[in-house]
């Protein structure tokens, strides 16, 4: 048996098209949704997130907003800037890129964000919203692995979910957010501090790995039948010398399992296309 791919590029492709519609009726009130970039510094690998981005935006007619600060820059010129975002009535929501310079404090810097810009759904009033159970704008991630699930028919109520890692962007709001009781499902939440992982991840029905361990998950660590989520990518040196990035699940698990969502072309682009939606909500509802 080889499992059923869940193709999370083709599933983005049809909640862009959505928008399209939703942005062209925000167009007929006069309003033209806008998404704020923050960038430090120029490691690629954040540049071509970032340029992602700002693609995804001229496809559904979103305007993009961008700023760039270089790699030397000071808290001060960092805080200008997100004041300023937070001032421009143009900027319906906006992100700053991910890891931060080490000079750079990031906790400051997500906390400088307007709670109501937040289009990343990672400022802490927002996952406080989160935990009390209100509807913030949702971390684009888990946002989108649990967006993806549905449209796939993938039943959360009464599903017994194994999610591996506990990170800030992925893991906690994930456990959060598929325990609200309009999910419903029942999380146990693994980390390097669980002692025998595999039997945690044995008895689910969905297992979601967002580890960023290369190969964590493997064949025997799977119930035959059972979805698996791959939200691991580390970048890695292949044999070629050539870098590229690789997932947390181990490619013969698509051997047993019934449902895959694989890395890439899964959840990557579902956490575009949420960054998307969390920008047209905030355009819709702040007029
Ligand atoms: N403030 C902030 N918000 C983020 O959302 C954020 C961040 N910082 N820092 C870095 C991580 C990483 N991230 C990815 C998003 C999409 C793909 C993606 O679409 N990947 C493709 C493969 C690469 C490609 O083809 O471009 C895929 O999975 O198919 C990957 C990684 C967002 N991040």
């Amino acid at each position: 048996m080889t499992a059923t791919i869940l193709d999370g590029k083709a599933t983005a492709a049809e909640i862009k098209d959505e928008l399209r519609a939703r942005v062209k009726a925000l167009a007929e009130r006069g309003i033209t949704p806008g998404l704020g970039t923050v960038l430090v510094g120029e490691d690629p690998g954040s540049q071509a997130y970032v340029n992602g981005k700002h693609r995804d935006c001229a496809e559904v007619g979103i305007a993009s907003i961008r700023r760039e600060l270089p790699a030397d820059a000071t808290q001060e010129q960092l805080d200008a800037v997100l004041t300023e975002l937070n001032a421009d009535p143009g900027c319906h929501g906006y992100i700053v890129q991910l890891p931060l310079p080490a000079q750079l404090d990031t906790q400051r810097a997500l906390e400088m964000i307007d709670p109501e810009k937040d289009a990343d759904g990672l400022h802490p009033v927002n996952l406080g919203r989160l935990v009390l159970g209100y509807d913030p704008p949702l971390p684009c991630t888990p946002r989108g692995i649990v967006e993806l699930l549905r449209r796939h028919d993938v039943p959360l109520r009464g599903a017994k979910v194994a999610l591996v890692g506990r990170g800030n962007t992925v893991g906690r709001p994930l456990g959060l957010l598929l325990t609200r009781r309009s999910e419903n499902a029942t999380v146990t939440l693994c980390h390097t501090g669980t002692l025998d992982l595999a039997a945690h991840t044995r008895e689910a029905d969905i297992v979601i790995v967002a580890a960023g361990v290369p190969g964590l998950l493997t064949a025997d660590m799977v119930t035959p039948g059972a979805t698996v989520v791959d939200v691991g990518i580390t970048r890695v040196i292949g044999a070629d010398g050539k870098g590229r990035y690789t997932g947390d699940v181990d490619p013969e698990v698509a051997e047993v399992a019934g449902k895959l969502v694989p890395m890439p072309g899964g959840v990557g682009p579902m956490t575009r296309a949420m960054l998307l939606t969390n920008v047209v909500e905030r355009a819709e509802g702040q007029h």
